[in-house]
């Protein structure tokens, strides 16, 4: 089946409710995205060019959930006008957004996939006003509660918020005792029924730039200046190489994709509203050391995507399966005692032989990097060598089989310098002068 185009229609925000409708066509199929966002915004907002600007920015970028099922050459946005800045952005999202569906579905058509938009070239929206205070999207796993306790540190006032929120985001949410910011996103249920049926395509969609766009929604809706993302520096490293292109599963969360939206949120709103990651200089090996600083989160928390699926999900907050859960474990234990990782885990993943394929990929021994939000592979390469050298970690299974094998594969060398590179905030980052300084100080 092939259509030539995708469309992506006006939304429309009901301010009475605060429900918005997100509008799409694809061929002759109608779709229809919506989110509701809590009581308590300033309706008066939604008048401005601003918000109206954002509103239409993101449709564009929900659209990919849509765009996918049969994923045509062109995206037209109709009556949406974008600045040479948003249609590039809107480019980077159907295609490095969507590379790992591009790649995973064996579809060359990167170089080829063309966003069609009326050029926006009027005056910039008037900047809203805006409350000098942080909208902080948590995710339910270690990252954004490391942002938590760097904040609180900090002095630095802030509102969890989050979409969808559910299990280890509602749980962790109570533990931060802040009252948060929460937002309904309810994708159409067609497209849903569709992605299974033959003949349509699926895959992986930037959630990412969704979410961050869902929170510039809300940060002009209940006046908020700044959006932290908790997006790491190992996010920057791509997965494969496809259609002559690195391709990336955490493209959206990556320094080059932080730094494109945060200019465009900035050019939508008139510098009012500021973009970044906290936790951009760190390592994800720094941020599990500095996550083991406080055990407050320790039963609450979980990184397993198990938890986020639509449908729900009744199981443990850790699988202990997949390469999420894996890499997580890994990556704690050199900052952690076996009884208390092993505890929050509920099993003790470095001491099973039937990990061993999983770990041997995530080190870079076997395959390919996973599909999966994990971190490079030397980073796990390098916390798996210091555990040969920690009494409590070194006699498990994992790590007695595999450490050779790393030894032989990279060298002791290079895996010292890697773990104490890791350790090493980076300084490609995107945080204000003033806040690097004291975010810096605390997590040295
Ligand atoms: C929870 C999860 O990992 N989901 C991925 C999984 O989808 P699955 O079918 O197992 O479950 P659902 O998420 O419930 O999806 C049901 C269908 O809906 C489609 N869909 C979902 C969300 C959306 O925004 N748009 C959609 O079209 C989905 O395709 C299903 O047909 O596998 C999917 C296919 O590979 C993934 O796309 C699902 O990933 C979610 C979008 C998701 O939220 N994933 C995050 C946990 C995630 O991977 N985050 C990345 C960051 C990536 C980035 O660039 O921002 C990370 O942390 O590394
Ligand atoms: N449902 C959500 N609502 C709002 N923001 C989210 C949501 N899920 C993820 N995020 C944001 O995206 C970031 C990346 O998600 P990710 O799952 O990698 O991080 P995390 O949950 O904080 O930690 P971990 O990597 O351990 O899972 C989060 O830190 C958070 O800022």
């Amino acid at each position: 089946m092939s259509v030539e185009s995708f469309s992506v229609l006006s939304p429309s925000f009901d301010a009475t409710t605060g429900l918005v409708r997100f509008p799409y066509r694809l061929g002759g199929l109608p779709f229809t995205e919506t989110l509701g966002f809590p009581e308590g915004f300033d309706a008066s907002v939604a008048g401005t060019a601003s918000f109206q600007k954002l509103l239409e920015l993101t449709a564009v970028v929900l659209g990919v959930s849509y765009y996918k099922l049969l994923a045509p050459l062109t995206v037209d946005c109709g009556a949406i006008a974008l600045t040479a800045d948003e249609a590039a952005l809107a480019l980077d999202i159907y295609t490095n957004g969507l590379g790992e569906f591009y790649a995973r579905n064996g579809l060359a058509q990167m170089d080829r996939v063309q966003i069609r938009a009326a050029p926006d070239t009027g005056p910039r929206p008037a900047a809203p006003l805006l409350a000098a205070r942080a909208l902080l999207p948590i995710g339910g796993g270690k990252d954004s509660l490391v942002s938590v306790q760097l904040l609180e540190h900090a002095g630095i006032d802030f509102t969890p918020f989050a979409v969808n929120a559910k299990g280890p985001i509602l749980s962790s949410v109570e533990t931060i005792g802040r009252a948060p910011l929460y937002v309904t996103r309810a994708l159409d249920k067609e497209m849903i029924r569709l992605a299974k049926m033959p003949g349509y395509l699926n895959g992986h969609v930037p959630s990412t730039a969704i979410n961050s766009m869902i929170a510039a929604l809300t940060a002009l809706l209940f006046g908020y200046d700044r959006i932290l993302l908790s997006n790491e520096r190992s996010a920057s490293e791509g997965n494969a190489v496809f259609d002559g292109r690195e391709v990336n599963h955490q493209h959206s969360k990556s320094l080059d994709f932080e730094a494109m939206i945060a200019g465009v949120l900035a050019g939508a709103t008139g510098g009012a509203l500021g973009y970044f990651s906290l936790l951009r200089p760190f390592s994800e090996a720094h941020i599990a050391a500095l996550f083991a600083r406080e055990d407050r989160f320790d039963a609450v928390f979980s990184s397993c995507n198990q938890n986020f699926r639509i449908a729900g999900h009744d199981g443990p907050l850790w699988c202990g399966k997949c390469p999420k859960c894996h890499f997580v474990f890994l990556i704690l234990a050199p900052a952690m005692s076996r009884a208390r990782l092993s505890g929050i885990f509920g099993a003790d993943l470095l001491d099973k032989r039937e990990n061993l394929a999983s770990f041997r990929t995530l080190t870079g021994l076997a395959g390919q990097k996973p599909w999966e939000c994990v971190g490079e592979i030397l980073e796990a390469a390098a916390c798996l060598h210091q555990l040969s050298k920690i009494p409590d970690w070194s006699d498990h299974e994992i790590v007695r089989v595999l450490g050779p094998e790393l030894l032989a594969q990279y060298g002791e060398a290079r895996l010292e310098s890697a773990y104490s590179e890791l350790m090493k905030p980076d300084a490609r980052h995107l945080l204000p002068p003033d806040l690097a300084g004291r975010i810096l100080a605390d997590a040295s």
